[in-house]
């Protein structure tokens, strides 16, 4: 074994990269393995293709250190848990791909694991269970594999493992597990089975190793904050082990900062980009003479170039104070489209501003050079101020609320009014939105953005589509209808489209999870709505049915979330552009004859500040932003909302905010928690719980949908509740879509019989 510490961290390096191939490459061999057309060696070639090919770029790139295990099949969350074996037996199975595949998707009678987003991120990883009998294994078989893979390209990696505490704090407690469990109480156990993986990477002559702990920029207990520093104390003690370089990224270690300066790990990663007040603090600790500073002054997150005098300022102060200086991303690349230089369409003046992943290596290898060629003697500049990420208030303390009134009529009055308009059943179907996308559509889209289909046809095909949703919901007995949003290829992107301000990509794909992919697009200028977007598909709908039809938009705060969002002005100024915008559009709709308008907010949790102290701020204004976005909808008219994956409950006051008369909200895919949760009692309008999880391609039964109908009917009087999918049908078959929702026809019908 090695001893410790073993080399010097060398000048540059990146925290991870992009792992979907820059032509989505892993997600074509996924579907096509799913799909049973590729072996599970196709598999594993395609995953060794893309690790060589992203190796070998970054050093051609001249970046110093690689990081390798970055690359994920399905996420990395779920790569942790399989790590240390943290597998319930229900998802094992003999191939190791098939039993992240069955925890990941669910399979055989076993639901998948809950999903959720990724801190602040739009990425979504798989919750680990643990549970007090949860036997962690070593099984470091990935990170080595990758190890030896990248020294038979004569590269030596650094593997990059999710750290302990952070693995622990996302991981559930194993249903059934007793009241109060935690599964950081597993800490020590975990500890033993990170010194094996540790010990495995040194055997392979491993110089370094990063241990991601994310987890740490957020507000964290003295209890949590002791198990950090008992956690790298005890791994920075192990004999003949790799040097360590923990890394927490997405905003200010803030307080675990001097905790992990007080234990044995040679290097810390910090997020200069959105946790720039943690370069003071780094440099006025003590112990970081010690240290390595692995400085994350290239964002991860955005997609501009850096600003390399403030960047250089802040790694020269660095370098004064700390053992040794190493220039960063402020997170991994994932986050990132590929390359900048596979874009021709971008509007002129813009892609000078542009920085994709590739680029982003780029600055990086550019700033390590620049700063090598300060000589050490130079005097040494103060402590720049970097500040906290564009847009990130800090400010403001406490619950946000009491609320203002919205504007619009009580509540009870809109109610009354919308239920002698609509006249629906209780407990009403509907859906969220979308319905499967079929290649067809696809492949239409395609011809017509390529300018082999014309307009008239591509718009025939797009009615085409919206007959047979229409159709089929009348058919399968569904209350409220769609139009299935076959126009949309994605529910950003279709307005970033048709609003000014933003451009979008042909190739800006960032994984959102799994083989799932999205082009966020790019926010960099004022936005304006040009004229109506959506009121013709749905009016178009309307005409087909006498039942009403939902119209269908994307709300303020979840298009600029899903956008890369200029920096040079606020973002609540820009989510409020954004919201003038939709208003415009709500109106439209309106003047139309349309009775029930969904404005989605999926991504509202999503921005809420990972720290408490930013919270009542965000929320004040993404509330308002929401509200100015539909409360010109007048008494008569159904404004529902929609969230997914957002853990809606620990925002219901916010979400009662938003004054919709409906909101749906995933709740499936959590083990149908949300009803007990506490807060929806008192949650004041209507509510659709998610009984049917879309996200799998499992079709539940009629007595399962019941039941979750039942148990939302336990805490929610009858007036109120919807049924509903999770989120929207597009990522499903028709064939999965038609059976889920006549199960769940069937479920509504059974329990309106039941209370009669
Ligand atoms: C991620 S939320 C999706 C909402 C959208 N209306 C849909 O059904 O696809
Ligand atoms: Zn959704």
């Amino acid at each position: 074994m090695t001893a410790v510490p073993t080399s010097p961290f060398p000048a540059s390096t990146v925290l991870g990269y992009p792992r979907i191939g820059p032509r989505r490459e892993l997600k074509r061999a996924l579907e096509a393995y799913w799909q049973g057309r590729l072996g599970v060696e196709g598999l594993r070639e395609a995953g060794a293709r893309l690790r060589e090919g992203t190796w070998l770029r970054l050093a051609e790139l001249g970046l110093a250190a690689l990081p390798s295990n970055t690359f994920s099949l399905y996420d990395h969350v779920l790569d942790a848990a399989m790590m240390v074996d943290a597998v319930p037996g229900r998802y094992r199975r003999p191939l190791p791909e098939d039993t992240c595949f069955a925890m990941a998707r669910g399979g055989e009678g076993a639901a998948p694991l809950r999903m959720t987003k990724w801190f602040d991120t739009n990425y979504h990883y798989l919750v680990p269970q643990v549970g007090p009998g949860t036997r962690f294994r070593a099984v470091p078989g990935k990170p080595v594999g990758e190890v030896r893979e990248a020294r038979a390209l004569g590269l030596s990696t650094r593997p990059v493992l999710l750290g302990p505490v952070t693995f622990l704090l996302l991981c559930q407690a194993e249903p059934g597990a007793a009241e109060g469990f935690r599964p950081l109480e597993r800490l020590d156990d975990l500890l033993a089975v990170y010194e094996q993986v540790l010990g495995a990477l040194a055997a392979e002559g491993v110089a370094w190793v990063q241990l991601d702990e994310p987890a740490l920029v957020a507000d964290r207990s003295p209890g949590e904050l002791a198990a950090v520093g008992e956690a790298y104390r005890r791994l920075g003690g192990l004999r003949g082990r790799p040097g360590l370089l923990v890394a927490g990224y997405f905003g200010e270690l803030g307080a675990a900062l001097p905790v992990l300066a007080g234990t044995p790990v040679e290097a810390i990663g910090l997020d200069l980009v959105r946790g720039g007040g943690d370069l003071a603090a780094a440099c006025a600790l003590p112990e970081l003479a010690g240290k390595t500073v692995v400085a994350g002054v290239v964002g991860g997150r955005d997609v501009w170039r850096t600003d390399q005098e403030r960047a250089l300022a802040g790694l020269l102060a660095l370098r004064a104070r700390a053992g040794r200086v190493v220039v960063s991303t402020s997170c991994s690349l994932l986050h990132l489209p590929y390359d900048v230089d596979a874009e021709d369409g971008l509007p002129a003046g813009l892609r000078e501003r542009l920085a994709f992943a590739e680029q982003k290596v780029a600055e990086v290898v550019e700033l390590a050079g620049r700063l090598a060629a300060v000589p050490v003697d130079a005097p040494v500049p103060g402590v720049p101020v970097l500040a906290a990420g564009a847009g990130v208030p800090d400010a403001g303390r406490g619950a946000a609320g009491p609320w203002p009134a919205s504007g619009r009529a009580p509540y009870e009055v809109r109610a009354a009014a919308q239920a002698a308009r609509l006249r629906l059943p209780a407990l009403p179907v509907t859906t969220i939105g979308s319905f499967p996308q079929t290649g067809e559509l696809r492949a239409a889209r395609a011809a017509f953005s390529a300018g082999e289909l014309g307009a008239g046809e591509y718009e025939e095909r797009v009615r085409g589509e919206i007959r047979r949703v229409v159709e089929l919901q009348e058919r399968l007995g569904l209350d409220v209808l769609v139009h299935g949003e076959p126009e949309r290829n994605d529910m950003v992107q279709y307005f970033a489209e048709h609003l000014e301000g933003f451009a979008v990509t042909r190739h800006g794909w960032v994984q959102s999870y799994g083989s799932r992919c999205v082009r966020p697009p790019i926010l960099y200028g004022e936005v304006r709505r040009r004229g109506p977007v959506t009121v013709g598909w749905t009016r178009y709908a309307q005409s087909l049915t006498d039942r009403p039809v939902k119209g269908m938009l994307t709300g303020p705060v979840t298009i600029a979330a899903w956008s890369f969002v200029r920096d040079d002005v606020p973002l609540p100024r820009v989510v409020g552009q954004i919201a003038e915008a939709v208003r415009e559009e709500v109106a439209d709709l309106e003047a139309a004859g349309v009775a029930i308008v969904q404005v989605d907010e999926p991504a509202l949790r999503e921005l809420m500040p990972l720290r408490a102290a930013g919270r009542a701020e965000y929320l004040a204004w993404a509330v308002g932003a929401y509200r100015r976005a539909t409360s010109g909808a007048g008494e008569r008219t159904q404004i529902h909302t929609h969230l997914c994956y957002s853990e809606a409950s620990e925002i219901v006051e916010a979400i009662d905010a938003l004054d919709a008369d409906v909101t749906s909200v995933e709740s499936a895919r959590s083990q149908g928690r949300l009803p007990a949760e506490p807060g929806v009692a008192g949650f004041g309008r209507g509510l659709g719980p998610g009984v049917y999880d879309i996200h799998s391609p499992r079709v539940p039964g009629v007595a399962e949908v019941a039941g979750g109908i039942e148990a939302v009917l336990r805490v929610l009087p009858v007036e109120r509740v919807w049924v509903n999918p999770d989120c929207g049908l597009k990522t499903r078959t028709y064939e999965q879509v038609e059976a889920a929702l006549a199960n769940m026809v069937a479920a509504a019908r059974l329990v309106r019989e039941r209370l009669l």
